[in-house]
Parts: C-alpha cells; sequence; structure tokens
C-alpha cells in the first residue's frame, strides 16, 4: 500500500489547480423551449440572421472579411473543402451562399435566439483566471501525432490559418480558445477538405470542437439545402450522436455557442426528456441534430426525422457506438434508413481509444477516410497522476474516507475540489452515496436507475461544487467536461482497460492536471498487465506488488498488441490487414504520406 502523505501532496497539488467551485456554473439544461407555441416554417440557414427587410444582405464593408462572409466567394481553403464536398455528393451546382448580415434572430426575427453564453456570466467571473484562459497548451506541443490514408492535408498552427468564418471565429474568441489543440490542428483542416475522419486523441484535448467547427462552418458555406417537403418530418443536415444523454446535452451546449449566429440551428434529441417538447423544438427548424441511439431510431421510426439531407455523420465515443451493446442501433440508424451511403455524406469518428476490432467495424461507415493518432491510441495523459492501491473488497469505505480527509485537510479555506467515484453496480452508487452522507461527505449519485430529472440534478448539483463528490457508473464514464474535477477514485475498477481510460479521464482536461486513485485487489487481475503498461506508458509510478501481478497475468481482452507508443495504431497498417486482398481499404500501397508538423514526434504514412 502506498503512503498517504505523497498522495496528500498531489492531492492538494491537484485540487489547488481545480478549486474555485462555488457559483451556480451550470451548463447542462433540458432541452427544446416551451415557448413559441406555433409551428414556424422551416427557414434555412442562408436566410436565418437576416434583417427584417426583403433585401439582400450588404457585403461586410470593412475589414478583410473571410470567404464566408462574402456571397459567392470562396477562399482556398474552402475551395478545397467544397471541391471534396461536391466530388462525394455531387450536390454542388445549386451555389455556395454566403452570409449577410447577423442581426436578428431565428425564424425571420419571430423567434429571438438564446445567447448560449448569456449563462456563463457567473460561472466566468468565478472561473476566468483558471479556465480557457493560459491554459497550459504546452503540455501537448510535443505529442507525438500519426497520419495515415490518401494525402492528408496538412495541420495548422492557429485558427487564424483556417477560413472558418467571421461569426464562428467570434465565437471561438467567445469561448477563449486562443489556439487550436493538436486534435484540432490535424482534424479540422482534414474535414475542412471533406475527408472522412477516425481520430482518436486523449480525453480532455477538444475533440468536440475538432469536428464542430468543419460541420458548422460547412452547413454555413454549403449549397442551399432544397428540403422536401413533407409535413412533420424534419431533414437535418448533420448528425452527430453520443453513448449517453448527458455527453448529448453537453455536445448541444458547446455546438449551441460555436454557432451562435451563424444561423445554423442545433437541436438536441435523448431519451428520458419528453419526447413531445423535442418534437416542438425540431420543428422550429434543424441544421444540426444532436442525439443518443435511442431516441434518434424512435423519431424515425415516426417517420418525424429523416436523414435523407444529412451531409455530415459525427459519432463522438466512437468506439463505444459501435462495441456490441449500440452496434444494432448503429447499423439500423446510418446502414437501414435514408441517410446517404459513405461516398455522398462526409463522417468523422472520434474517440479516445479505439480497438482494432471496433476500428475494423468502423470503417464500413467511412470512405477512403484519413486516420489521426494524437498521442498513443488508448493511451492516457499524463497530466494525469495515477495511482494503483491495494485495497480489499472490505476495506475499500474506509480506505475511500481516509482519501477524502485528507482532500479535505489540504482543500485551500472554504474551497473545495469535485472527487468523482466510479464503482460498478447501480445499488453499489445508491448504497456508497447514502454512507458518504451519513459521514459527512454530501455526495450524489448518477447511473441508469435514476430518472432523468435526478440525473441531471446531480450533475447541476456536482458541478456548482454542492455537493462535491459524485458517486457515478460508467454512465458518467465518458465525455463529459466538468470543469474542477480535481480528484477520480476507481472506487472499483472497470473490466476493460479502455473504460478506465475514459473514467481518469474526467480530470487532467485541457491541460491541467488531475488525480486518479484505482483499488485494486484480486478481483481486478485480468486488469493488471494492461494497468501496468499504461501506467508505464504515461510515465507514472507502477507498484512493484502490480508488476508482479502483471507478470502472473494473460491479459486476454486488456492485451495490447504490439505495444510501443503507437501500439494500437490505424488497423490498416496490420500485416494481416495487407495481406490477401482485404476490401477494407483499396490502396493500401498508394497512399500518401505527410511530412511535417510535429517533426519527429510526426509518425509518416503507412510506413
Ligand atoms: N482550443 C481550445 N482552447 C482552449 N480550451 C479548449 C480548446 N478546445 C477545447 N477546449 C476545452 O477543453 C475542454 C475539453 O474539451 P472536450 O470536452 O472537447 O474534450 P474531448 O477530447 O472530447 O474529451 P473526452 O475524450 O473526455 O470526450 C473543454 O472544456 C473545452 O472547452
Amino acid at each position: 500500500m502506498t503512503t498517504r502523505t505523497s498522495w496528500a501532496d498531489l492531492a492538494a497539488n491537484s485540487a489547488a489547480e481545480n478549486v474555485g467551485v462555488g457559483s451556480s456554473s451550470d451548463s447542462i439544461k433540458v432541452a427544446g423551449s416551451t415557448s413559441g407555441g406555433g409551428r414556424p416554417a422551416y427557414v434555412p440557414p442562408h436566410l436565418r440572421n437576416r434583417p427584417l427587410s426583403v433585401d439582400p444582405p450588404a457585403p461586410t464593408s470593412s475589414g478583410p472579411a473571410s470567404s464566408n462572409d462574402r456571397p459567392g466567394q470562396g477562399g482556398s481553403s474552402w475551395a478545397a473543402a467544397r471541391n471534396g464536398y461536391n466530388n462525394r455528393s455531387g450536390y454542388g451546382g445549386s451555389g455556395v451562399r454566403g452570409w449577410g448580415g447577423r442581426s436578428g434572430g431565428w425564424d425571420r426575427g419571430r423567434d429571438r435566439e438564446v445567447n448560449p453564453f448569456g449563462n456563463d456570466d457567473d460561472t466566468e467571473q468565478a472561473f476566468s483566471e483558471q479556465e480557457n484562459i493560459g491554459i497550459n497548451f504546452d503540455a501537448y506541443e510535443d505529442i507525438p501525432v500519426e497520419t495515415s490514408g490518401d494525402n492528408v492535408p496538412p495541420p495548422v498552427n492557429t485558427f487564424a490559418e483556417i477560413d472558418l468564418g467571421e461569426a464562428l471565429n467570434l465565437n471561438i474568441r467567445r469561448c477563449k480558445y486562443v489556439k487550436p489543440t493538436p486534435v484540432q490542428r490535424y482534424a479540422i483542416p482534414i474535414s475542412l477538405a471533406g475527408r472522412d475522419l477516425m481520430a482518436c486523441a486523449q480525453t480532455g484535448s477538444g475533440k468536440t470542437a475538432a469536428f464542430c467547427f468543419p460541420i458548422i462552418s460547412g452547413i454555413m458555406r454549403g449549397p442551399v439545402p432544397q428540403k422536401p417537403l413533407r409535413a412533420r418530418t424534419v431533414f437535418p443536415l448533420a448528425l452527430m450522436l453520443s453513448p449517453t444523454r448527458e455527453l448529448s446535452m453537453q455536445i448541444h451546449e458547446e455546438a449551441r455557442k460555436f454557432s451562435y449566429q451563424t444561423g445554423v440551428k442545433v437541436v438536441v434529441a435523448y431519451g428520458g426528456a419528453p419526447i413531445n417538447q423535442q418534437l416542438r423544438e425540431l420543428e422550429r427548424g434543424v441544421d444540426i441534430l444532436v442525439a443518443t441511439p435511442g431516441r434518434l431510431v424512435d423519431l424515425l421510426e415516426r417517420a418525424r426525422v429523416s436523414l435523407h439531407m444529412i451531409r455530415y455523420l459525427a459519432l463522438d465515443e466512437a468506439d463505444r457506438m459501435l462495441d456490441m451493446g449500440f452496434e444494432p442501433q448503429i447499423r439500423k440508424i446510418v446502414e437501414q434508413m435514408d441517410m446517404p451511403p459513405p461516398s455522398v455524406r462526409q463522417t468523422m469518428l472520434f474517440s479516445a481509444t479505439f480497438p482494432r476490432e471496433i476500428q475494423r467495424l468502423a470503417s464500413d461507415f467511412l470512405a477512403n477516410y484519413i486516420f489521426l493518432a494524437v498521442g498513443r491510441v488508448g493511451s492516457s495523459t499524463d497530466l494525469i497522476v495515477q495511482r494503483v492501491e491495494f485495497v480489499q473488497e472490505s476495506d475499500k469505505r474506509s480506505h475511500l474516507m481516509d482519501l477524502l480527509h485528507a482532500q479535505r485537510a489540504n482543500a485551500s479555506q472554504g474551497k473545495q475540489a469535485l472527487t468523482l467515484v466510479f464503482v460498478e453496480t447501480k445499488k453499489g452508487a445508491d448504497s456508497l452515496e447514502y454512507w458518504l452522507c451519513m459521514n459527512g461527505f454530501p455526495a450524489t449519485t448518477i447511473h441508469g436507475d435514476r430518472s432523468q430529472q435526478e440525473r441531471e440534478q446531480a450533475l447541476r448539483s456536482f458541478k456548482s461544487g454542492a455537493t462535491p463528490i459524485l458517486v457515478a457508473t460508467d454512465v458518467a464514464a465518458r465525455g463529459l467536461d466538468i470543469p474542477h474535477v480535481a480528484h477520480v477514485v476507481n472506487f472499483d475498477l472497470p473490466n476493460d482497460i479502455d473504460d478506465y481510460v475514459h473514467r481518469i479521464g474526467r480530470t487532467g482536461r485541457a491541460g491541467k492536471t488531475g488525480l486518479a486513485t484505482a483499488f485494486f485487489n484480486d478481483n481486478n487481475s485480468s486488469l493488471a498487465k494492461s494497468l501496468a503498461d499504461l501506467m508505464q506508458e504515461a510515465n507514472q509510478e507502477v507498484p512493484a506488488w502490480l508488476t508482479r501481478y502483471a507478470a502472473r497475468s494473460f491479459g486476454g481482452r486488456n492485451r495490447r498488441p504490439g505495444g510501443g507508443r503507437f501500439g494500437s495504431r490505424d488497423f490498416r497498417r496490420d500485416s494481416s490487414f495487407n495481406r490477401g486482398g482485404s476490401d477494407y481499404y483499396g490502396g493500401g500501397n498508394n497512399a500518401g504520406g505527410y511530412g511535417g508538423g510535429y517533426g519527429a514526434n510526426v509518425a509518416s504514412s503507412w510506413d
């Protein structure tokens, strides 16, 4: 067992970076709005945000306008993007429309667009010193990057190099994003060039913006959609799928910020919330639909949503979406409804982990795609200090209590960092929450047996610091971006190393440091090898007893073949794939390379 003193120091450091909770920060909202009542007609993006007059929008008269803002003009990067798009879709020819005045609101001014930055005022004041300003992106500077595929577009170093358009650039500034993260540097130019993408980058490294920016920009500049007239059916242009309700809500919130005053309308649909409210919101117009698979299938079966006009498909947490639980639903949505085929739409898959067998499945959804790995595929970021402690089942509670007491003792006055505790079962979550509360540690839970309202309330309460401990099952393991989580405790370790990677990734986000503690015992021996390997790769101290466990175990599901920095790289580069004329990817020999970027850290393609 490791010493407490060193843990306490770590906890204090991590907490010091993450303190500040106490404001009523609350970025998760219930979908939809009840205002409005009537059902206004769909207004395409190019007609929205225009003054009420029927005159065409005046071209910008001053300043270096981007091509996004000039009707009929295409900057070079956009020209490339549309070429890619037109090649695949045949939608071209109807003329790319420029963007006009951006005053006014939705629906020709009938409906005001709510400012998604408006509610953040408190949060801004409380956190502005700690958040995106001065983020330590230097931490990512020498991160290894690998790309493979045909003619990979070069990365950019700044947002200014990418012509995303004035309105989107303004929103990027409102978000206080000063420069792109490594995954954004590579993924955005690739997507803007119209290419399909399978991207793997570490937790908390900005993947959401990496797929949102090109989609929003693409819709703003795309041809005017000729949407079929079908009563009560809506035709989104982009679909973003994610595995959990809370993650879909979060993506929706982010996408709404990025698309504020661009005229691109984002709507979310997820289970557990009243469908009528979501239907009303959809009827008011939708360009980007963010959804969980189950609720989307429901909407498709009711013929309230058609995927016929989809130009962009993004799967967040793509490996999770294609594992056994979700794959049938995803196949139904992508292959058996009316979505255009891979060669017509543009598809982007993102995750921090991409097991080889899932890459193989995923390749069914992609056409001539580029594989991008930022950091080792499936690795954790070394911004997270990882500790593993040997704790018998019966000692777990008292051990957790010791950790929490140490953390409390080290917390700076009146300010408490957030702690996320992962357990295996829903019952276990409830019981641990009760016990913590009984012992003077305010806690709440999130798991699949709670109502959606309770889940949302729990997250709100945790985020605001009112209940600084959240006991969760894997429903909170992926994607959730909760500022100020200083400590993730794996009270029960997961069976799969990839789940461990996602869980600990709830801390140490966007350049900040974090701490992750795992309780290990004989029940977890099948995880020993992969855990020890992962920790070693992230330059963590591996306890001698864990190395002994690892030496004894055979790994099974969690064995990572290949080892090394790019142990789980693009599966198309496997020798078994390239032999025997596999039909997964036609052209292993003609793939172009990429030179440049991070110099020695960039692996060349198809080597
Ligand atoms: N260019 C940027 N500059 C500053 N902050 C950024 C930038 N891009 C993203 N962020 C912030 O980084 C945080 C993490 O981003 P995001 O949630 O997209 O990570 P992720 O890679 O999707 O993580 P996960 O794998 O856990 O889903 C968010 O708070 C986001 O606002």
